[in-house]
């Protein structure tokens, strides 16, 4: 950071319309990942904090909903700004809270600046319709209103984006919302996005955030009767807890899951091998792969699996690992020492199992360099696990059926590659993979403002961005005229 940083106080939290500090006896301690420094220490919220920051956003949204569209897409707009004049300040904090590189820093804080732009849209795309009917001097309409009151819970990983394209697009369409950052980034996670939000005018107590462990305050997040939508990105086994409470609790409420992923990366036998690698390098070890869209599993067919391989790990061996803050670095710190030693224990059983280590290194304290193994099969854990950290096992496939059927062998479905210089079998060999999402001769790590972000099968529930955006954070609601006395039949 060149100039003092802008915002001060974030130990206290934005509870119902207030900054102050959470009400608990612990503190959490927020540490960087790299250098182990702690960044600052803050109160946790208890279940009361959580109770008020609800209540007052249930009384904030009927205002701000009653705000006409162009003035939520002011603030909206405004926000953009705010990003643009902070954006070093948002840089250096995702490099110190989370271990982002500079690099991936920087791609994260567009992609939460892009999905804000397009909220300042949403207002003015929020239609309702007016029905055909066979009722005589009935008029059918269908109202699309917000939601009203809505829960984000958010993971480590891309805190700032991942809060942000659920927090910006429900506020921008009349709902109020409670963050619940991951502890481990609850500065990018929540904080800024509230020091942001509220200097660009956003009435107070329309966005609250709650830090506390997940596992304290986490259920009564989810059970509190004042939410009537859950937006929850994470673990497939914590997302699955959320989606029975919240669809089978005493209060039934809508929920999206954005949960694990295990993305596919198909080379076939025709690919641009050159094109192939670049791709795998940077859809495997943007973020220390620490990405739900990551590569879990290259899958090469027979005949460029040779050439392949022998590309990719020249490259591997040659990434730069260690200090976010620098420029060159690609692989930094994963977030924490429980996932290092997650990380230890993959690495150990993928050689019991039977892989080859082509590339490796031991850890430089939460620094794992790049891993890569050969002769995985698909029924290896490292395959089989979302692995959320810079290893990778490649695959080999016999044929284009072969491949894809590997592809589609695990139980998750989010997003996915397949390399080809044929388009059309590209496409066709996308279309048969199971997943939310599949990019032709890219790496698996994309996400577009405007575009269906989502997963299939136990990668979760629901749809990101642009119109989908609509559908997740508004409800329709049918409200008929009888212009003319109804005929009834008795
Ligand atoms: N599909 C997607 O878009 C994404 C999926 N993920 C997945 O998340 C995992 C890594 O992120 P983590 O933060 O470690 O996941 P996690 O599932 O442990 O935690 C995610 C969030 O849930 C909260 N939480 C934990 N227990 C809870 C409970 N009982 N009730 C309510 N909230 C609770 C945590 O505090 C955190 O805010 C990986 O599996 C990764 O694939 C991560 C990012 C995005
Ligand atoms: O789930 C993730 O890790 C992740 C990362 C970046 C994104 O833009 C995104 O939509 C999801």
């Amino acid at each position: 950071m060149t100039s003092k940083p802008v915002y001060q106080n974030l130990e206290l939290q934005p509870i119902g319309g207030q900054w102050r500090a959470g009400s608990a006896s612990r503190n959490l301690d927020v540490t960087d990942p790299f250098t182990g420094e702690q960044l600052l220490s803050l109160p946790m919220a208890t279940r009361e904090d959580l109770d008020e920051a609800y209540r007052k956003a249930a009384q904030a949204q009927v205002e701000w909903a009653a705000m006409g569209p162009t003035a939520r897409g002011q603030i909206m707009r405004r926000a953009v700004e705010i990003f643009d004049e902070r954006k070093d300040e948002i840089v250096d904090w995702l490099i110190r809270e989370s271990g982002s590189t500079r690099i991936k820093a920087q791609i994260e804080w567009g992609a939460a600046r892009s999905i804000t732009l397009e909220s300042a849209s949403l207002p003015g795309r929020c239609h309702g319709r007016i029905l055909p009917t066979d009722v005589p001097g009935k008029e059918s309409r269908v109202y699309r209103a917000p939601l009203g009151v809505i829960g984000v819970i958010s993971p480590w990983n891309f805190p700032l984006h991942l809060s942000a394209r659920s927090v910006s697009p429900a506020l921008a369409l009349g709902n109020a919302v409670v963050i619940k950052p991951a502890s481990d980034t609850p500065v990018t996670g929540g904080l800024l996005l509230a020091r942001i939000f509220e200097e660009a005018g956003l009435p107070a107590g329309v966005l609250s955030v709650v830090v506390g462990a997940g596992s304290e305050i986490g259920d009564a997040f989810v059970e509190h009767p004042i939410p009537s939508f859950i937006s929850f990105t994470g673990s497939t086994p914590v997302g699955r807890n959320i989606g029975r409470i919240a669809s089978g609790g005493e209060h039934l409420k809508h929920v999206a899951l954005e949960l694990g992923g295990n993305s596919p990366f198909v080379v076939l036998a025709d690919a641009d091998v050159d094109a192939a690698v670049n791709a795998a390098v940077v859809g495997k070890f943007l973020h220390q792969g620490q990405i739900c869209m990551a590569i879990n599993r290259i899958i090469v067919e027979q005949p460029l699996l040779e050439e392949f391989t022998r590309r990719y790990v020249e490259r591997v061996k040659a990434l730069p690992y260690g200090d976010p803050s620098k420029p060159e670095t690609v692989v930094g710190p994963v977030i924490n020492a429980r996932q290092l030693d997650g990380l230890k224990d993959k690495i150990r059983l993928a050689q019991e199992e039977g892989a080859t280590l082509l590339v490796g290194g031991e850890p430089q304290g939460n620094v794992m360099p790049p891993h890569v193994f050969g002769n995985v099969t698909a029924d290896m854990e490292i395959a089989r696990e979302e692995i959320f950290g810079p290893l990778v096992g490649i695959q080999s496939a016999r044929d284009a059926a072969h491949a894809l059927e590997l592809a589609n062998s695990t139980e998750y479905g989010l997003s996915s590659t397949v390399f080809t210089r044929d388009i059309s079998k590209g496409v066709a060999f996308a279309q048969g993979i199971r997943a939310g999402m599949t990019h032709v001769n890219d790496m698996p790590v994309n996400d577009e403002p405007n575009a269906p972000f989502g997963g299939e099968k136990n990668s979760g529930l629901g749809r990101f961005n642009g119109d989908w955006a609509i559908e997740e954070f508004t409800t329709d609601h049918w409200i008929t005229v009888q212009h003319a006395p109804r005929p009834y039949p008795f």
